[in-house]
């Protein structure tokens, strides 16, 4: 944890959320002591959290167990202004500014939208704001829903290139069955390969509260080890969980299997591009520097291609140079072609971003 650069810390609702006395403010005042001081230490954190629809859930003072989804997404309203929140009032007397992300499936499915939460979420970060993110419950139906914050909390680990995620739970770790019904199981300390073996220990949560189990936390566990994040389970209840993890708490932890680096470019060269980018020698040769390619370099635009479509740069003689995600239309690239970055906003109209492939979105 020590040298972690960015983490992603998941938290359930049971660990939030008391049935009789509603938000457990003691509790989330020491998660806010962790994150301060981690975020002292140079460590970015994004918090994903659930407790929406736990929290509307007794505000509305509807029943335990199954909602409608229309109730649900009504307690999910009433909850999550609340939650965000509380997250507000406890990291604010560390000097921390939050800011909510609401998200659903589809902005992780459909590339521009992908592309766009990533820009803010790294906008966030580069501003030292703590992101709190939660699926938008309200909005998202039983089809295009994650339903389980372990997922989310993987996908969001993926989309930002974190290192480490953490997913805080009921639990201490990963057993080889469900501890509250065989107490014979026994915990791994880390699992360095997801094998079918492995999947099948899994069994669903027991509690009520949450959704999910076990089943959805190894799911969350393949996503962020392939993409090169090591992921951690661990007892999210004691006060300062994440300290309690660095001085070696009981835990889970799942090896990554390459680096969140090489994993994005793999993502990206294998995909196929919808139009063609021939760029100038001079920007051939920025590119090889490791320099993301700006307006000023492009001597020619092909193809039809949207926003966050995959193209192909090409030398000005036709020679393939890699391959990465553009950032402008066909038509904005035309108009941009051999233009400074300085007059993007005079000619489309909008502040756009200076580069139209970032050197994160490119493979060469
Ligand atoms: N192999 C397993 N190891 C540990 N816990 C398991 C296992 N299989 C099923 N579980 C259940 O999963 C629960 C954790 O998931 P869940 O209840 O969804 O909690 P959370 O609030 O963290 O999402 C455990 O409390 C346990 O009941
Ligand atoms: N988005 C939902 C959380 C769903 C969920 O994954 O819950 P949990 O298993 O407690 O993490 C909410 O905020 O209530």
């Amino acid at each position: 944890m020590a040298t972690v650069r960015r983490l992603v810390v998941k938290i359930g609702s049971a660990l939030l959320v008391d049935r009789e006395t509603g938000l457990r403010v003691d509790w989330l005042q020491s998660l806010a002591a962790d994150v301060a001081r981690l975020r002292a230490r140079g460590t970015q954190v994004i918090l994903v959290s659930s407790g929406s629809i736990a929290l509307g859930r007794g505000v509305l003072a509807l029943p335990q167990g199954g909602l409608p989804l229309e109730q649900s997404q009504a307690a999910a309203a009433v909850g999550q202004i609340r939650l965000a929140r509380a997250y507000e009032e406890v990291l604010a007397p560390h000097g921390i500014v939050t800011g909510q992300i609401l998200v659903t499936l589809e902005d992780s499915t459909d590339r521009r939208r992908y592309l766009n939460s990533r820009a803010t979420m790294e906008t966030m970060l580069s501003l030292g704001v703590v992101p709190i993110v939660n699926e938008n419950d309200t909005v998202a139906t039983d089809e295009i829903r994650y339903g389980d914050n372990d997922r989310l909390a993987a996908q969001v680990a993926v989309t930002v290139g974190a290192d480490a995620l953490v997913l805080l739970s009921d639990v201490d770790g990963f057993y080889s069955g469900n501890p509250h019904i065989d107490p014979t199981a026994r915990r791994f300390e880390t699992v360095e390969r997801i094998t079918p073996e492995i999947e099948a220990m899994a069994g669903e949560g027991v509690s009520g509260l949450s959704k999910g189990g076990m089943i959805t936390k190894l799911m969350a566990a393949k996503v962020a080890t392939e993409a090169g994040c090591t992921m951690a389970i661990t007892l999210g209840s004691p006060l300062n969980p994440l300290s309690e993890l660095e001085n070696g708490a009981n835990a889970t932890w799942f090896l990554a299997q390459t680096d969140p680096h090489a994993a994005r470019k793999r993502w990206i060269a294998a995909m196929k591009p919808k139009g063609e980018l021939r760029v100038d020698a001079g920007a051939a040769r920025a590119l090889t520097e490791g320099k993301s390619l700006l307006p000023a370099g492009i001597v020619g635009v092909q193809g039809r291609f949207g926003r966050g479509d995959p193209v192909a740069i090409l030398s000005s003689e036709g020679c393939r140079l890699g391959l990465g995600l553009t950032r402008y239309t066909a038509e904005e690239a035309r108009a941009l072609t051999g233009r400074k970055s300085a007059d993007i906003e005079a000619i489309l109209g909008y502040k756009g971003r200076a580069a139209l492939i970032h050197r994160d979105d490119m493979v060469l």
